[in-house]
């Protein structure tokens, strides 16, 4: 089953002058395959992995994700989209630091209220026992480590049950510990839960470990 499905996304920028900065790019994921955006600095892996997110809609071609096509709708429905079906993990992990462990977790849930607050509360230390985070649920997200605020991180992108994770250099602020007990976690997450993730890095030895290479180079694929 083809969870994203990117068909001929070309985009440009104009300023300081016209730049084709993506060309015809095509490109399938399917459920349960953890997949690494890899190329030089410049390639366009973030502005691909922004036109996939959906937070980009300036781009000619097609996106559709879970069954949806997401070129055209407006930005509110975007951003309902992304909420219910994308997770994000980034290299700076953006936690609230006023909030508890806990409440930055459940924010996307109770944004989305599929379930009542107290299911969210129950659901939400799971995923932070999945990470092997709970003990820190309850203190301010900030007194953590730069590791333990990526896995909370990581259980706040997954709190939503979403269709795609998409992480832009994930493992980029770690150090070399905290990087493999993320691509652990990743791995774990697509070989048992058939989680499906898209992951930008630069890092070759995370890169070569997970199930599939995608090599750009100068804003198309090569490999
Ligand atoms: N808002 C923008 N306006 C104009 N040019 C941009 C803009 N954002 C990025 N670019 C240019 O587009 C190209 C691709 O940038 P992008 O950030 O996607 O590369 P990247 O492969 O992710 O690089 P890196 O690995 O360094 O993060 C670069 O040449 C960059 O200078």
């Amino acid at each position: 089953m083809q969870v994203l499905k990117a068909h001929k996304v070309t985009k440009y920028f104009y300023e300081p002058e016209k730049f084709q900065v993506l060309k015809a790019i095509d490109l399938s994921v399917s459920k349960g395959e953890f997949l690494s955006l890899v190329g030089k600095s410049g390639c366009g892996k973030s502005t691909l992995l922004y036109v996939l997110s959906t937070m980009d809609t300036d781009y000619e071609g097609e996106l559709e994700i879970a069954g949806q096509r997401l070129t055209g709708k407006d930005q509110n429905q975007l951003s309902k989209f992304r909420n219910a079906h994308i997770g994000f993990v980034f290299q700076f992990h953006y936690l609230l630091p006023e909030f508890s462990v806990l409440q930055n977790v459940m924010i996307p849930a109770l944004k989305l209220a599929r379930y009542s607050p107290h299911e969210i509360e129950e659901r939400a230390y799971e995923k932070l026992t999945m990470l092997g985070v709970q003990e820190q649920a309850l203190k301010p997200s900030n007194k953590l480590s730069g590791g333990q605020q990526q896995r909370v991180a990581i259980a706040r992108a997954l709190i939503n049950d979403p269709d795609i994770i998409m992480g832009d250099e994930p493992t980029g602020n770690l150090d070399s510990y905290n990087t493999h007990v993320v691509f652990d976690i990743f791995n774990e997450l697509t070989q048992r839960y058939k989680q499906t993730i898209i992951a930008v890095t630069h890092d070759e030895e995370f890169a070569k470990k997970s199930d599939r290479i995608v090599e750009m180079s100068d804003g198309k694929i090569v490999s």
